[in-house]
């Protein structure tokens, strides 16, 4: 047997997908549409906001301030174009967002007048300029207001929509293939039978998946069978960008995965990783197509997901900042890794005030999946690190932070 070549560092995998993977093209949409896409062009303001002067308050635009009396020569409501001008001793009465006649100076607030037929008396001081914003105050024309490799959040979205432009240039969504290998495996829903698993790789995907708005398809499970295995990704890799498998892909009887992403025609990017849990992972590319070829452990599965899976997508995506999101968290209990590779720890929040706090969870074995239910976030130790204190500060991975 060949000897094992050492697993990949942590960061030099990352740096590999990083550096194989672009994004899958681009396409012009509807605005509308473009909620969950990034975009593939900056955004800038077409026209100077506002494009008019707008009043600010619900009140009356008056010609110039000290006066007490002013005819009232006109009624604008937020959209409608004055019709006059402005001229001494007059004013308009202008609606909140109706922009503000010429020779308009100030807007004064309607609870500070008072109003007899069309004659409008001042009930207090106003100043040259208040209550109106200016031509462009919030942005001039030709402004950035949204970068290429954004993805837009409803925030985003509207901000889009706000500016009024009908058609945006986004990347293509990525097609996702998932194929779940092994006999073992059961799909919710069948009876449960001693010995099995039931499938939550492909919920956790599919769940991560549909956050993103990414489509993807599903096979399996599939038999542990290196001909089934092989055209079930044959079929997936037709139609999608990226093919995901899990299972398969350590050192057993029945793991097929490994040789056939060996065999000819795979570039092998990533052959094991110093990661803990999710060390067998295997990336190859062959044509436009990649290939993630991820361990069948649940928690082995979740690890490979969040440090070179997300980043992947995102970036066939066209996101711009594909890396983990982390942000400090301080330690509540110590944790301890092992020199040489990269541990991947559980944990949980602690809720109450002061700092962010976390502690790590009972289990961090490989086998055990069901306390995720209760974790909120990993923390990743360094491969030159065994050893951290409570009540020190770390990195933390949030999952609820990273879609
Ligand atoms: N001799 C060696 N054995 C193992 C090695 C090794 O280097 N030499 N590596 C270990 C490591 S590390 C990991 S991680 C696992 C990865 O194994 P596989 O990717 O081949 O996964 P399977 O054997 O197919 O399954 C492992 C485990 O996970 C369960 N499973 C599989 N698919 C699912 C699913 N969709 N949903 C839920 N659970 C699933 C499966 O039933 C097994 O219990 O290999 C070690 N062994
Ligand atoms: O890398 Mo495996 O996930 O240690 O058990």
């Amino acid at each position: 047997m060949m000897p094992e070549k050492r697993p990949l560092p942590l960061p030099d995998a990352q740096q590999v997908l990083i550096d194989a993977v672009i994004p899958v093209g681009t396409e012009m949409i509807n605005s509308v549409a473009a909620l969950g896409r990034v975009l593939a062009e900056d955004i800038f303001t077409p026209h100077p906001f506002p494009d008019t002067r707008r009043s600010a308050v619900d009140g009356f635009a008056v010609n110039q301030p000290g006066l007490s009396h002013y005819q009232i020569v006109e009624t604008l409501g937020a959209g409608e174009l004055p019709q006059l001008d402005l001229t001494a001793g007059q004013a308009a009465a202008v609606m909140t967002g109706a922009t503000v006649p010429e020779g308009g100076v100030a807007v004064i607030r309607v609870e500070d007048t008072g109003v007899t037929d069309n004659l409008l008396e001042l009930k207090a001081d106003v100043a040259v300029g208040e209550n109106i914003n200016r031509i462009g105050e919030e942005m001039a024309a030709e402004t950035r207001i949204l970068s290429a490799g954004t993805r837009l959040t409803p925030v985003q979205h509207s901000v889009l929509c706000c500016s009024g432009i009908a058609q945006v240039k986004v990347y293509r969504l990525p097609v996702v293939g998932i194929l779940i290998t092994g006999d073992e495996v059961l799909q919710v829903g069948q009876p449960h039978r001693v010995g099995s698993v039931y499938d939550s790789n492909r919920h956790f995907l599919s769940g991560c998946l549909a956050q993103l708005g990414v489509p993807y398809k599903v096979l399996g499970p599939v038999n542990d069978d290196a001909d089934t295995i092989r055209q079930s990704l044959e079929q997936l890799a037709k139609e999608c960008d990226l093919v995901i498998s899990s299972g398969g892909v350590s050192m057993g009887k029945y793991d097929f995965i490994r040789p056939l992403l060996h065999s000819n025609g795979f570039e092998v990017l990533v052959n094991r990783t110093g990661i803990k849990p999710g060390r067998p992972l295997i990336v190859a590319q062959r044509d436009a197509t990649l290939f993630f070829g991820m361990p069948g452990y649940p928690a082995a599965f979740l690890v490979n997901f969040f440090y070179y899976l997300l980043p992947t997508v995102k970036r066939l995506m066209g996101v711009d900042d594909v890396m983990p999101k982390v942000r400090p968290a301080v330690l509540a209990t110590p944790l301890k890794g092992r020199k040489g590779r990269w541990d991947v720890i559980r944990v949980q929040l602690d809720n109450y005030s002061g700092p962010e706090t976390v502690h790590k969870l009972a289990s961090q074995m490989t086998s055990h999946y069901l306390n995720f239910g209760s974790c909120d976030g990993l923390v990743l130790l360094g491969d030159e690190i065994d050893q951290r204190q409570a009540g020190e500060s770390v990195e933390l991975l949030e999952f609820s932070a990273q879609f």
